[in-house]
């Protein structure tokens, strides 16, 4: 297997222009598909789960051009619904935000599709979606195991209603019935069950809907009203907003090791619920600057936090591998949900800080985490994890190498993570 190990980096300082956000590249490409009108959507991100996105529009007839970085996506909407005869088999890889959305609207189109994905996708439930979306009278069949991908949807005409949908595992199969409501014949209200989780995910969804021209009554989360029979409309040109959640490495780093380090692409008007990752920096201690266009963290000595981070599952993943430089324990809380993600991610984290040194609990839906006073070199297992991969990457900011198992799993979001990372480096 391929390892990389990174030297102990002295200081990290620099700008770094951020790739485009998964969320919003993946989201604006099915609601341009299915608008009216060509979007041009710039700042797009080249990685695998956008790929996903990509060869499953090619596959149901989506005509659109894209630029030799594949940063620039010239995309001619169906003004409707998917149309496709011959019945399709889609893969999925592991992306999230392809295999939900895509579920919804693939049950209100004229298609017939298996959606199948990597093993870990098979893993990753989506019960809740399928049952709201089977109150739809949607026609979804599971192949393998109920509530789990791979799954065969025959696609067609529905006509909306109240349905519930359980909101306590995954905010993504609330925004893929969202996005499919305006493409249903009548009027629909989409009432939640249980507590709503990664709630700012919801805003980046409703925010989308509104640039392609449909509009969500929401009643403070709790129901959501939306009208039937609409067709999305391009808003021509859209630019993708840096990934906030790529940009937690790098602000992290800087509140260890910095100097200053400014991600552009993002700032205090960002759509993303990541970018308020910035805001635990700042309660560890770091100095945090917002612009319009980046935010930019300063080194300074940091502490320990206990918080509930719900909001942002993605980027707490940065504040358990920042906790190993804070004084002091820091506990992040109420993420039960960081076990049917790329891995069961609490697991993951706790036995591979373990590795390095740190003293670590690991509840049901949280983890406590006490650094120790010296790190050690450890080869850190990734599991096919992204976020694993750069998290750890911050280990190398201390006097200790780390050496990290299977670096190009990166690719999922990120794929020159290492080299930007290294680019902002001084070796010790
Ligand atoms: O809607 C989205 O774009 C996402 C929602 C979050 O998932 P959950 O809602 O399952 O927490 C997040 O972890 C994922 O990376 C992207
Ligand atoms: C959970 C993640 O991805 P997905 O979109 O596949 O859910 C992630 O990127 O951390």
């Amino acid at each position: 297997m391929k390892t990389l190990t990174l030297e102990p980096i002295a200081k990290v300082e620099g700008v770094v222009h951020l790739p485009g956000s998964k969320s919003i590249s993946n989201r604006a490409l099915l609601l341009a598909a299915l608008a009216k009108g060509t979007t041009r959507i710039t700042n797009l991100l080249d990685s695998d789960d956008v790929s996903h996105m990509l060869n499953a529009l090619t596959a149901l007839g989506v005509q659109f051009s894209l630029s030799a970085d594949k940063t620039v996506c010239e995309i001619k909407g169906v003004a409707g619904v998917f149309q496709h005869k011959e019945p399709l088999e889609l893969f999925l890889g592991n992306a999230g935000t392809a295999m939900r959305p895509l579920t919804a609207a693939l049950a209100v189109s004229n298609v017939d599709v298996t959606l199948t994905g990597e093993p870990r996708m098979y893993e990753r439930p989506i019960g809740h979606l399928v049952d709201a979306l089977l109150q739809w009278n949607a026609d979804i069949e599971y192949l393998q195991h109920k509530d789990y991908p791979p799954l065969r949807i025959r696609g067609k005409a529905l006509a909306g209603g109240k349905i519930s949908i359980d909101g306590s595992v995954s905010s993504q199969f609330l925004t893929a019935v969202l996005m499919a409501a305006p493409l249903l014949s009548g009027d629909s209200e989409i009432v939640i069950s249980g507590e709503l989780v990664s709630k700012p995910y919801i805003d980046i969804t409703l925010a989308l809907m509104a640039r392609f021209g449909v509009v969500v009554d929401n009643n403070n989360y709790q129901s959501f009203v939306v009208k039937g029979n609409q067709q999305y409309q391009s808003p021509g040109d859209f630019l993708v907003e840096g990934d906030a959640s790529s940009a937690s490495y790098f602000l992290a780093a800087a509140a260890i090791k910095g100097g200053t380090i400014k991600v552009t692409g993002i700032g205090k008007n960002a759509v993303q619920g990541d970018i308020h990752f910035a805001d635990a920096l700042e309660a560890m201690g770091a100095t945090v600057d917002w612009g319009y266009d980046y935010i930019s963290v300063t080194r300074n000595q940091l502490k320990g936090i206990d918080r509930d981070y719900n909001a942002i599952p993605d980027a707490a993943m940065t504040i358990a591998t920042t906790a190993l430089f804070a004084q002091g324990p820091t506990a992040i809380r109420n993420v039960y949900n960081w076990r049917v993600k790329e891995t069961d991610r609490l697991n993951a984290m706790a036995t591979e800080l373990r590795k390095v040194g740190a003293e670590v609990e690991e509840g049901e839906d949280y983890i406590l985490i006490t650094p120790p006073t010296t790190l050690k070199h450890a080869s850190i297992a990734t599991y096919n994890d992204h976020r694993m991969a750069m998290c750890f990457s911050l280990v190398a900011l201390s006097n200790t190498a780390v050496t990290i198992e299977d670096p190009d799993c990166t690719r999922k979001t990120f794929p020159q993570y290492f080299e930007v990372f290294s680019s902002l480096s001084t070796l010790a």
